[in-house]
């Protein structure tokens, strides 16, 4: 099974046994998972332990590329008992003033922020993006679609490269095929790509056009009067080359959940300037010889950039309070 490692097997050992086996969760659909095991595909339901753990915490819910125990009970039913320990996962949070986290993806290798050519989105979107991919703990990349609807590709993914150091940015078609070859290169047949970004950037059909074969469902066959939900919809997909790729659905509101660390990678730019500073503490507002404030001033780190670092990293503080203030109303009301 793709992805299936020492790590994770050695993680299964506790719960092997004759009626238990290990799959990998292909995608979600209300409290039921479709679960790839090496017996073949099964749909699985939330066990007793798993309703427990969601019940504190909801990032524990089963989601895609989660690798989890089924247990196949006497009556045939087949139940997730445990989700085992994700290596990375994509967190966003929920839309709303709840601030729970809702994991998108989990165990992925790379994450494809995949971003149109055209139209393209604003710089901050893709800087947000970033910093979720980053915060997932795998590498991110960035696929620009839709190449084939552009004339100057090539400058605008060097604008995109300034705003993303240490990101591979690769250009793609899924019309002509463009970049393909380099995005199964660095899934290298044996890793999961995910894709994650805004609705209608292209992911179905980048997925598609990997796989070499409609899948997915893309807005057009969503479109043609069967509606949006089609029941063939999968989000992990195996590679011909092997690997695989995990197709998120389409982030609408794009709220950061935990994301220090990865605002930290996206903005390593502005880190380095920071670190560099006379005081320790600067906040950058009027110190002297603070850094961020020369490289604003002399026009090497744009205004645009600071203020989406700066409104990504408060509206992280924000939720991050936020988040303290329940666990703290919820262990009163435990007593
Ligand atoms: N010209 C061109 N159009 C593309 C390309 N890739 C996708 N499209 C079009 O863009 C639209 C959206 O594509 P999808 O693949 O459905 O987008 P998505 O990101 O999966 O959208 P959600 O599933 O809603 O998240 C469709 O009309 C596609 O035909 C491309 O490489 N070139
Ligand atoms: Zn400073």
């Amino acid at each position: 099974m793709i992805g299936y490692d020492a790590a994770t097997a050695a993680s299964f050992a506790p719960w092997d046994a004759a009626d238990a086996a290990v799959g990998r969760v292909v995608r979600v659909d209300r409290g039921v998972a479709s679960v790839l095991t090496e017996q073949g595909p099964v749909r699985a339901s939330w066990g007793a332990p798993v309703l427990q753990r969601v019940a504190h915490d909801p990032t524990e819910a089963p989601c895609a590329g989660d690798w989890c125990v089924v247990r196949t009970w006497p009556d045939h039913r087949v139940t997730v008992e445990h989700v085992l320990p994700r290596r990375t996962a994509v967190v966003r949070s929920t839309a709303g003033k709840a601030a729970e986290g809702q994991v998108v993806c989990a165990n992925v290798d790379l994450v494809g922020v995949v971003v149109a050519l055209h139209p393209l989105p604003a710089e901050s979107r893709i800087e947000r993006l970033l910093a979720m991919a980053w915060q997932s703990g795998a590498r991110p990349v960035l696929l620009l679609t839709k190449a084939d609807l552009v004339a100057d590709g090539d400058e605008v993914a060097d604008d995109v490269r300034r705003l993303a150091p240490d990101v591979e940015v690769i250009q793609v078609s899924s019309r002509t095929g463009l970049g393909l070859d380099r995005v199964r290169e660095l899934v290298d047949g044996h890793a999961t790509l995910a894709l994650v970004g805004t609705s209608g950037h292209g992911k179905s059909s980048l997925t598609n056009a990997l796989v070499g074969a409609e899948v997915l469902p893309t807005r057009e066959i969503r479109d043609d009067g069967r509606g949006r939900h089609t029941s063939v919809r999968r989000e992990l997909v195996l590679l011909p080359g092997g690997g695989a790729v995990i197709d998120t659905p389409g982030l609408r509101s794009l709220g950061m959940f935990e994301a220090e660390e990865g605002i930290a990678h996206t903005f390593a730019d502005i880190d380095a300037l920071a670190a560099r500073c006379r005081f320790d503490d600067c906040a950058h507002r009027s110190e002297p010889g603070c850094q961020v404030l020369a490289a604003l001033a002399d026009g090497t780190l744009p205004q645009r950039r600071w203020e989406s670092y700066v409104q990504l990293t408060k509206e992280t503080a924000a939720m991050a309070a936020r988040r303290h203030v329940r666990r703290q109303r919820k262990r009163k009301d435990r007593g």
